[in-house]
């Protein structure tokens, strides 16, 4: 017999909620449920923050009560509330220094790898420079935070759920090098377009403070596309120490590109450099170089913008099927062409003391 999600819902239904009275599922406080197939189960209970006094013992009940369950295995509950209306300003002078974002305690340097559209290559340009950072000798971590498509247990190669041995911490994948975790880990599939802002705020922090990323000296955090919640609450919790902005030649690519550089100027984080992807086109048969998207786009606009161009990755046949492979070009052919463009990158940021 494997546990099921329903008897999992049986059981919190049997736990009061203190506010409305009724149990804590008919009040719609149980959110993104998952209960894999050796019986792990997460779930997320919301509450409103005003209210959160009340709910001081509901976190261990419902805890406990899940783990009353036959084929249960370990089980982690977590407790987010949904933000309020900002209160009014306080005109009085402030003494406490506003608590802004923190460093995670072994990791030396984050490191966000962002675009403002998809498909352009930020999970590929991810993979390719942690497993670079790792053969300069860095102690890499990979975070892969895009929810709307977690790509990395694919392009690294890595399949199964993490283990969370304890239930209070989660152990990461490891292959090429890199230590590597993804939010779509903790999920099924079908929940990731669900998910809102205190829930992607909350599993952030978990996969940030509660995930075993040992000594980094760098943790790479793959965004998902765009200027939204995951960004904001990355750079707002954390010390973000650079941005990487990547993006095709095309304008429309470009476009977005700039609003993420925006973004990140907004939320003062430093920006490393652009990188251009699928900045020309090799032909893997006769070599032939055409440019499919426009050329030197990302250059102009580095310049414009005064960021610096980090490099130009060509679209080439054997870098897509790397990744699809499971093993990174950098990997996979360390010695290509292709394979150096991500090395020097690499080597650029450790020569800097970015990564
Ligand atoms: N330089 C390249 N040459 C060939 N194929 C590439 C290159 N860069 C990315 N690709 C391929 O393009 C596709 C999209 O890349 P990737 O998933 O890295 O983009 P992304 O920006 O992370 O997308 P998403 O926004 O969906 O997360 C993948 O199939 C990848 O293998």
């Amino acid at each position: 017999m494997t546990l099921s999600r329903d008897s999992v819902l049986a059981a919190l239904k049997t736990v009061s909620d203190p506010v409305s009275g009724s149990d804590l599922v008919s009040a719609g406080l149980i959110k993104a449920l998952t209960v894999s197939d050796t019986g792990d189960v997460r779930f997320v209970i919301e509450v409103s923050p005003s209210q959160a006094g009340q709910y001081a013992d509901v976190q261990s009940s419902a805890e406990a009560v899940v783990k009353t369950l036959a084929d249960v295995g370990t089980v982690s509950v977590m407790m987010t509330a949904h933000s309020t209306p900002a209160a009014p300003p306080d005109l009085k002078p402030q003494r406490a220094a506003p608590s802004g974002p923190q460093k995670v305690p072994g990791i030396d340097r984050i490191l966000a790898i962002a675009s403002g559209k998809g498909g352009v290559g930020k999970s590929t340009i991810s993979s390719n420079l942690a497993c670079a950072l790792a053969a300069e000798g860095r102690r890499v971590g990979l975070l892969d935070a895009d929810v709307y498509g977690p790509s990395q247990p694919r392009m690294l190669g890595v399949s199964g759920r993490p283990a969370s041995p304890d239930g209070k911490t989660i152990l990461p994948m490891r292959n090429f090098g890199v230590t590597m975790m993804s939010i779509g880990l903790m999920t099924n599939d079908d929940q990731a377009t669900v998910w809102r802002g205190p829930m992607l705020m909350g599993a952030l922090q978990q996969m940030m403070n509660q995930v075993q990323w040992g000594a980094l000296d760098v943790l790479i955090v793959d965004l998902p596309p765009g200027t939204g919640d995951v960004q904001m609450t990355l750079t707002q919790k954390f010390q973000v120490d650079g941005a990487v902005v990547v993006s095709t030649p095309q304008d429309v690519a470009l476009l977005d590109a700039r609003k993420g550089i925006d973004m990140f100027n907004q939320l003062g984080t430093p920006i490393l450099g652009m990188i251009e992807n699928m900045s020309t086109h090799i032909c893997s048969n006769c070599g032939h170089e055409e440019h499919v998207f426009g050329h030197g786009g990302v250059a102009k606009e580095a310049e414009k913008l005064a960021v610096p161009l980090l490099a130009e990755i060509p679209l080439h046949l054997d870098i897509r099927m790397a990744a699809d492979g499971g093993a990174p070009i950098v990997v996979s052919k360390p010695d290509s062409a292709q394979a150096q463009a991500f090395r020097s990158v690499a080597r650029a940021l450790v020569a800097d003391g970015k990564a």
